[in-house]
């Protein structure tokens, strides 16, 4: 991975590396995920209403996963090929399971998510999620709970965010609407659901 070039403007706990692969693998993997991944549009209840999420989902895991996030909305799908190659990558440069990973499609500028945390008590007190963007560049805001203060960073397509450390803990991030986007963007989320990690993550595998 090259260096992260965009560290200085985050907030510690955040990395951004913006080409961990080349821009036509991250599309011809995009087109691939639209077609082959098993997209679900689940619905929430807000103040008793019952509302679809603002994306399309998927839910991949080893079989024993169970996580509290997913668990009533979506299937637990396989890992196809492509993404089980991307997790052996990821999990012999840092040392973590990875043995779920939650895919968003964002299916242009209107579909968003909202403030929140990755903060499930069976992904442990300082979980490392390796972000992987695809697609359309979108924004991606992350706010500090105490002083409310606020970063941005363009997730470009090939990019990877690595949150880590007390990033769940001390802040939120959302991906904002942003009405001129036509086009689609998946976000690939890998996560350690229920075991404790084999190894911190550590800057030195930067
Ligand atoms: O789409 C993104 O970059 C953010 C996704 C996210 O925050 C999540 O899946 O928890
Ligand atoms: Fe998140």
């Amino acid at each position: 991975m090259t260096s992260s070039q965009s560290e200085q403007l985050l907030p510690p706990g955040f990395d951004y590396y913006p080409k961990v692969m080349s821009l036509s693998k991250s599309i011809l993997l995009y087109d691939y995920l639209c077609r082959q991944l098993n997209w679900q549009q689940p619905s929430i209840q807000v103040y008793g209403k019952h509302h679809l999420i603002p994306r399309m989902q998927c839910f991949i895991a080893d079989r024993d996963v169970s996580y509290s996030y997913s668990k009533q909305m979506l299937d637990n799908t396989p890992w196809p090929e492509p993404l089980l190659a991307m997790r052996q990558r990821l999990r012999q440069t840092y040392g973590y399971q990875f043995n779920a990973l939650l895919a968003n499609w964002y299916r242009n500028g209107q579909d968003k998510m909202g403030w929140h945390s990755d903060d499930e008590a069976e992904l442990g007190t300082e979980p490392c999620i390796v972000s992987i963007s695809l697609g359309a560049t979108r924004k991606f805001k992350i706010k500090h709970k105490a002083t409310q203060q606020q970063y941005e960073i363009m997730l470009q397509s090939g990019s990877c965010l690595i949150m880590h450390g007390d990033s769940q803990r001390d802040y939120q991030h959302s991906l904002p609407v942003q009405a001129k986007v036509s086009s689609g963007r998946i976000n690939l989320t890998f996560r350690t659901v229920g075991q404790q990690s084999t190894k911190a993550y550590s800057s030195a595998h930067k």
